[in-house]
């Protein structure tokens, strides 16, 4: 699968873990940076492209990541068509992506170890929408504001 993954410096580290697992595990990944740690970066910068790039690559997922996941969630979700959510678990990946159709993941780097950051990418990555008529037409509500509301 292609995955677009970004991140600030809060979670260089575990951008550059991810990055070589999942390519390691044969994920096509596009890195939209930050290419060097900056403690001074600000995650708009590289989670609103990755968001954007996800959006226009159907069949893609997409990841941010920050320290928290909270603002690298709320800059994704800025992108029309982008449906990011934050995990802590794979519990909460899973139904990111059965429910809600999720098609891009915000994880804390502070918050989880590398090897649990992986397990929620991998079930984020393995785990398809159910399909369920009511998970969509909640979906389908949603993007009937955006269509009215934002450009
Ligand atoms: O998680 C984040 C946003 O929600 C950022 O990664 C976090 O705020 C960065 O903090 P600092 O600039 O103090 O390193």
């Amino acid at each position: 699968m292609r995955v677009h993954i970004a991140t600030d410096h809060a979670a260089f580290e575990l951008k550059q873990y991810l990055l070589a697992e999942l390519r390691k595990a044969g994920h096509e990944v596009v890195d939209h940076g930050a290419e060097t740690y900056d403690a001074l970066d600000d995650y708009p910068d590289t989670c609103i492209p990755c968001a954007e790039a996800t959006v226009a690559d159907p069949g893609s997922l997409g990841i941010v990541l920050g320290g928290s996941g909270n603002g690298e969630q709320l800059a994704a979700n800025r992108v029309k068509g982008c449906r990011a959510i934050l995990a802590y678990s794979t519990e909460i990946a899973e139904l990111g992506r059965q429910h809600n159709d999720a098609n891009v993941v915000s994880l804390g780097g502070r918050f989880v170890t590398p090897e649990q950051g992986l397990d929620i990418v991998n079930t984020f990555l393995a785990t398809p929408f159910s399909g369920d008529e009511r998970h969509q037409r909640r979906i389908d509500k949603m993007s009937a504001y955006e269509e009215l509301h934002r450009h």
